[in-house]
C-alpha cells in the first residue's frame, strides 16, 4: 500500500518537469515566509526582554526595524509563494487535461466502450481538479515543512541541544505521525466517498438519458428514491470524513500546545540547573510555539491526501492504459482494393463471439451481411475498422494485414456508420460536414440527397442552418440515421461499413437509400449489415451469420 502510494507520488512529481523552477521558487519563498513569521515573534520577545532589561543589548531601533521587516516580508513572501505554487499547479492541470484527452483519443473506442461513463466523467473533471491539491498544497508544503523544520530545530538546538531534540520530536509528531495516522484512518472513508460520487454521476447520467423511459413506465418515484439513497450515502461518507478532519485538527492543536509547554518546562528545568539563561528559554519557547505553521499545514493536508492519492492513481492509470489496438504511425499507407477475413476468431472476454469467419469484400459493389441480433455482425465490422484485433485468423485490407496499416490511412479509407448516430450541438450543416470540414454546400446537399434527408432538411424553416437545439426532441431516429449516412457518403472514403443503416426507415426512404447505395457501389465497396433479408436484395453477394459462424 505504502509502496503504491510512493509510486503515485513519484509519478505525479515526475510530471512537474519544466515547472520545477516554479516549485523551487514556491519552496524557497515559503521557507523564508515561515522563518520571517517565527522571527517576528522571536525578535519581539527579545525586544521585550530589552525593555525589562533582561535581554541582549541590541539597539532598540535596529530591533524595531528588523521586526517591521519580518512583518512586511511575511506578507509579501506568502503572496509570492502562493502565486508560484498555484501557477505551477494550474499549468500542470492544463498539461494533465491535455494528456488525459490524448489518452481518451488513444483508447477510443474499444477501451472506452467498457468504461462506466459516470466514472470517466469523475476522472476527467473532479480527479484532475483534485490534483491541484497535490501540486499546490502537497509537494511544496512538504518541502517547505521539511526545510523550515530543520532550520528551526537547529535554531532551537542552538539555545540548548535538549530543546532541539524536543523540537525534532514535535515536528515529527505533528508533521508525520498525525498525517500518517489520519491518512490511514481516512482511506476507507475517502474511497467510499469517491465511489458514491462516481455512482451518483452514473445514476444522474443514466436518469437523464432514460428520462422518457422513466416517464413512460411511471418509474419517476423509483428514480427519485434511488437518487436520494445515493445522495445519502455520499452525505454519510462525507460526514465521516469531516468528523475525522475535526479529530485530526484537534489532535494537532493538542500536540502543538503540549510540545510548546514541553519546551518551556524543559527550558525552565535547564535554567534552574544553570545550563540556560532566561533569554534563551524564552527564545526557544517562542521559536517552538511560532514554528508549527509548516508542519500543521501538513496535518490538515493529510485529510485530503487519501482522496488526492486515489485521484492521482486513477488519472495515472488512465494515462498509462494501453489501447486495445495500438496506433500504427509508421505502417503501410494503402490504396483500397478490397478487404478479406480469413478464419477469424474473436472473443470480447471468454465467450467466443466470432468463430472461423471468412469473407471477401471486393473493391466495388455491395457485400451484405445478414443475421439475427447478437450473431456478431457489428463485432465483425469493428474488426474491419480495427477497433479490436482478431484473436485468430487474419483481417486484410488491400491484401495487407490490418495490423500493419497506418491508422490514419485506415481511418481515411474507411467510413463506419453505427446503429446510433450522435449529433453535436450546432447546425445540421456542421453536423454533416463533420466528415469533411472543407466540403462545399453543394457537396453536403448531394450527400444529404443520397442519404434521403435533403427534403426533410429543406422543410425546416432554417434549412441546413437549423441548430440541433431548435429541433429539441423533434428529430427522429430515422432522420438521425440518415444524417449519419450523409456524413459517411460525404467523407468520400472508398470503403463504407454500414451497420443497419435502414433499420429505422420506412419502405420509401429505404428504397431511396438503397438506390443511392447502388450508385455509390459503382465506385466504392460497401458492407451492408442488416437483420432484414429484404434489405439484402440490394447486395451483390450475401453472407449469413448465425451465432458467430458464417455461411
Ligand atoms: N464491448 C463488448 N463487450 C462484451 N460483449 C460485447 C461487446 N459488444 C458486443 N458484445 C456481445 O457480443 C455479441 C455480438 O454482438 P454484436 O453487436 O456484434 O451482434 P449483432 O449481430 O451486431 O447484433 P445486433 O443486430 O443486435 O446489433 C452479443 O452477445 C453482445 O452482447
Amino acid at each position: 500500500m505504502l509502496k503504491n502510494r510512493i509510486s503515485v507520488i513519484t509519478r505525479l512529481t515526475a510530471l512537474i518537469g519544466r515547472l520545477l523552477p516554479a516549485l523551487l521558487l514556491n519552496v524557497g519563498l515559503g521557507v523564508l515566509g515561515y522563518l520571517s513569521a517565527s522571527f517576528l515573534l522571536i525578535l519581539a520577545a527579545r525586544a521585550l526582554l530589552g525593555v525589562i532589561g533582561a535581554g541582549l543589548q541590541a539597539s532598540a531601533p535596529l530591533l524595531l526595524a528588523a521586526i517591521f521587516l519580518c512583518a512586511l516580508l511575511r506578507g509579501v513572501l506568502r503572496y509570492f509563494e502562493q502565486l508560484a505554487g498555484h501557477y505551477m499547479a494550474f499549468k500542470l492541470l492544463a498539461v494533465l487535461r491535455d494528456r488525459v484527452f490524448s489518452a481518451l483519443r488513444r483508447l477510443a473506442p474499444a477501451k472506452l466502450e467498457q468504461k462506466d461513463r459516470g466514472e470517466m466523467i469523475s476522472v476527467i473533471t473532479s480527479d484532475i481538479e483534485l490534483l491541484e491539491v497535490f501540486y499546490a498544497h502537497t509537494v511544496g508544503p512538504v518541502a517547505i515543512a521539511l526545510l523550515a523544520s530543520v532550520l528551526m530545530a537547529v535554531f532551537i538546538g542552538a539555545q540548548h541541544i535538549v530543546l532541539g531534540c524536543v523540537a525534532v520530536l514535535a515536528y515529527l509528531s505533528v508533521g508525520v505521525l498525525i498525517p500518517v495516522l489520519n491518512s490511514r484512518a481516512g482511506k476507507a472513508q475517502a474511497a467510499a466517498y469517491r465511489e458514491s460520487f462516481g455512482a451518483a454521476n452514473s445514476f444522474l447520467i443514466e436518469s437523464l438519458y432514460g428520462l422518457s423511459e422513466t416517464l413512460r413506465f411511471g418509474r419517476g418515484e423509483d428514480r427519485e428514491r434511488g437518487m436520494e439513497r445515493i445522495t445519502n450515502e455520499m452525505d454519510d461518507s462525507q460526514a465521516r470524513l469531516k468528523r475525522l478532519e475535526g479529530l485530526t485538527s484537534a489532535a494537532a492543536d493538542a500536540l502543538v500546545l503540549f510540545f510548546s509547554g514541553a519546551v518551556l518546562c524543559a527550558g525552565l528545568w535547564l535554567m534552574r540547573d544553570g545550563r540556560m539563561d532566561f533569554a534563551q528559554v524564552l527564545t526557544a519557547t517562542v521559536a517552538m510555539t511560532s514554528s508549527f505553521g509548516p508542519v500543521a499545514a501538513l496535518s490538515s493536508l493529510s485529510n485530503n491526501l487519501p482522496n488526492t492519492m486515489a485521484a492521482g492513481e486513477r488519472v495515472l492509470d488512465l494515462l498509462s492504459e494501453e489501447p486495445e489496438t495500438p496506433e500504427v504511425t509508421v505502417g503501410a499507407a494503402v490504396r483500397f482494393s478490397g478487404a478479406a477475413c480469413r478464419n477469424v476468431g474473436f472473443a470480447y472476454d471468454k465467450e467466443d463471439i466470432l468463430r472461423n469467419i471468412s469473407l471477401v469484400v471486393p473493391e466495388h459493389g455491395i457485400t451484405g451481411i445478414c443475421g439475427k441480433s447478437g450473431s456478431g455482425k457489428s463485432t465483425l465490422l469493428k474488426l474491419l475498422m480495427r477497433f479490436w484485433d482478431a484473436d485468430s485468423g487474419q483481417v486484410r485490407i488491400s491484401g495487407e494485414d490490418i495490423r500493419g496499416i497506418n491508422t490514419e490511412c485506415l481511418r481515411r479509407i474507411e467510413s463506419y456508420v453505427t446503429q446510433e448516430t450522435f449529433l453535436f450541438e450546432g447546425t445540421l450543416l456542421d453536423n454533416i460536414r463533420l466528415a469533411k470540414p472543407e466540403a462545399t454546400l453543394a457537396e453536403v446537399e448531394q450527400a444529404a440527397q443520397d442519404a434521403g434527408i435533403h427534403a426533410f432538411i429543406l422543410s425546416l424553416p432554417r434549412g441546413y442552418e437549423t441548430r440541433l437545439h431548435e429541433l429539441g426532441d423533434g428529430i427522429s431516429a430515422g432522420e438521425k440515421q440518415r444524417i449519419g449516412l450523409a456524413r459517411a457518403l460525404l467523407h468520400g472514403s472508398p470503403f463504407l461499413l454500414l451497420d443497419e443503416p435502414t433499420s429505422n426507415l420506412d419502405g420509401l426512404n429505404e428504397a431511396i437509400i438503397i438506390k443511392s447505395l447502388r450508385t455509390a457501389a459503382r465506385t466504392k465497396s460497401i458492407i451492408l449489415v442488416s437483420h432484414r433479408t429484404s434489405t439484402m436484395r440490394a447486395a451483390d453477394s450475401v453472407y449469413y451469420m448465425d451465432a458467430g459462424r458464417m455461411s
